[in-house]
């Protein structure tokens, strides 16, 4: 039965869901990294291809920019797909000076200025967090055969409901607490898996650096520089 924004029946996707934010970073991956994908469905121009990736079927989905089409996407998968695990496959913006451009960064756990994380029990904010088993496998996977000069790294990441957050305060005070990196999507998911009893993970590329911007991607690198990403989500979703 087609949800609202999902055009398929619950079998036409798989247990294990790579999402990136950007749809044609969902296509490309469903092209180069998938076998035999196919494509199951495409609701608002959102196309999700399910293949398989190592003899595991495996779909892709992107979430769009932000928490209200993360959440959605992901409540769905979740709710009336059978979906298991989503593991998301995004870029970031460097916070820490430990990171750089084109490292890759395990997130653990989301700080977000988000409701996601004031909704769902009153007064309590909740602290949002990965997977453990999918956290453990992916970071197995990185520790094995990270690529030379890639460094992976494994921590919280600040997700912003505001790209264009001019607050240097915040993104300082984020550092002090050891985060690595901003984007806009993984406390949603997180939430999301929490509250529908399923499992979640974020694996980040550094596009840019907030305080370093020397070297920062371009539109269209940002679209394909996440071949290390790929491998270690993928071992995330099978761990
Ligand atoms: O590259 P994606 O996965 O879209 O992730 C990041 O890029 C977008 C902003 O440019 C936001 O969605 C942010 O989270
Ligand atoms: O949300 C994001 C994603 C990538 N780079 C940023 O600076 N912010």
């Amino acid at each position: 039965m087609a949800t609202p924004h999902i055009g398929c029946e619950k079998g036409d996707i798989a247990e294990l869901v790579l999402m990136p934010g950007d749809p044609r970073r969902a296509r490309r991956i469903a092209e180069t990294f998938l076998d035999d994908a196919r494509l199951v469905s495409e609701v608002r121009g959102n196309e999700i291809y399910t293949g398989s990736h190592q003899g595991t079927p495996m779909s892709v989905m992107a979430s769009g920019m932000g928490v209200p089409t993360t959440a959605l996407y992901a409540t769905e998968l979740f709710r009336f797909y059978g979906v298991r695990r989503i593991c998301r496959v995004g870029t970031t913006g460097g916070i820490s000076s430990k990171v750089k451009v084109r490292d890759v960064i395990i997130a653990n756990a989301a700080h977000t200025n988000s409701s996601i994380s004031t909704i769902l029990v009153p007064d309590v904010h909740l602290s949002l967090t990965a997977s453990f088993d999918m956290l453990r496998g992916a970071v197995d996977q990185a520790r094995a055969s990270a690529p030379e000069g890639v460094q992976v790294h494994v921590g919280p990441v600040y997700s912003s409901d505001f790209f264009y957050l001019d607050r240097p305060d915040i993104v300082a005070g984020l550092d002090k607490l050891g985060t690595l990196g901003v984007e806009m999507e993984s406390a949603a998911l997180f939430g999301c898996a929490l509250a529908e009893d399923a499992e979640a993970l974020t694996v980040l590329t550094v596009s840019d650096h907030l305080t370093n911007g020397a070297g920062d991607m371009s539109a269209e690198e940002r679209e394909t520089s996440f071949g290390n990403a790929l491998q270690i989500a993928a071992a995330g979703l099978l761990a």
